[in-house]
């Protein structure tokens, strides 16, 4: 395991192609581009790593699966009246769906569901009790305390907000929103702003390779058939409208984000995570699909085989 990362950082340093790195958030656009890194937990408690799989970067996006269990922890199948689950074959940050289907965003992972999501594990608390709780929640799947925020983002996402801000003032207009709209941002750009490294990224995945069970701390997290749903929806959902491409040529549940990470779980095997800044023109990371690719084809992990 160790000499196939070894390998693929190695591949990766070479290319040229690198992708763009994240613009419409300033503070993601100084992240220098040259940068990959890639590490695998197994459930027997091994980690392999290679490249820069230290150095912590914007989990973004991926922070939905996070919010998602939580959610589904809190609400149970009650989630499912504030969020769909089907893929959206639009970009994550697209209004158009939203009209069709009265403010029910498509899916958890585009932002108009993710933004539902927090809404619903608010549930009448403060931003900074939601965010808490996100944090703490984080920490303890990748056991690890010193996970955090990273505050420059989020405010540097605050300020940029419009987008994220139409999709969540459409849906209150449809009364779908319980809290104030603002609140609701502040806490969505936070839970995004977690920095992260890819060896605690693939640790916290690992509760979704064992059923459930996260087999480093021994600890359950949720139930077996919570897990398989979450996967499921990865599976469909976690890289937007490049979720069929990603399925097509990785085979996994993978979550993206614009940070340029991806989490991938290899169910039974080992959790996946990868980062590279240069994104895609759908907005996930360009070597970390590529790595990937390389990385199943070489394991033979993708759950449909070699
Ligand atoms: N795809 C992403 O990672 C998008 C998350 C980002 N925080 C946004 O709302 O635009």
């Amino acid at each position: 395991m160790q000499h196939i990362l070894n390998n693929i950082a190695k591949e990766m340093a070479r290319e040229t192609e690198r992708g763009k790195v994240a613009d419409y958030i300033p503070q993601l656009a100084h992240v220098d581009p040259n940068q990959f890194g890639i590490a695998v937990a197994t459930p027997d408690g091994k980690m392999y790593a290679a490249g820069d799989a230290d150095t912590l970067f914007s989990i973004q996006s991926i922070s939905k699966v996070f919010t998602l269990t939580i959610g589904l922890g809190k609400l149970g199948d009650a989630l499912w009246t504030h969020v769909g689950r089907e893929p959206s074959g639009d970009p994550f940050n697209s209004i158009m769906m939203l009209e069709h289907e009265s403010g029910r965003p498509r899916n958890p992972f585009i932002n108009a569901g993710a933004i539902a999501v927090v809404d619903a594990i608010m549930m009448g608390h403060e931003p900074k009790e939601t965010l808490g709780e996100i944090l703490q929640f984080v920490r303890f799947i990748a056991d690890d305390d010193t996970i955090s925020f990273d505050h420059k983002v989020a405010a540097s996402e605050m300020q940029h907000k419009d987008r994220n801000a139409s999709l969540a003032h459409f849906m209150k207009s449809f009364g779908r929103l319980k809290h104030d709209v603002d609140k609701v941002l502040g806490t969505y750009f936070h839970q995004c702003s977690i920095a992260m490294s890819c060896r605690q990224l693939a640790r916290a995945g690992l509760f979704l390779v064992s059923n459930g069970v996260n087999h480093h701390t021994g600890v359950r997290v949720i139930n077996a058939q919570r897990s398989r749903r979450i996967n499921s929806l990865m599976m469909m959902c976690g890289h937007y409208d490049g979720s069929g491409e990603f399925a097509y040529r990785v085979g996994l549940p993978g979550k993206s984000g614009v940070g340029g990470g991806i989490l991938t779980i290899a169910p039974g095997k080992g959790s996946i995570a990868v980062w590279s800044p240069g994104l895609d023109h759908i907005g996930n990371s360009r070597l970390g699909s590529k790595a990937l690719e390389m990385f199943v084809q070489e394991t033979g992990w993708s759950v449909f085989g070699h």
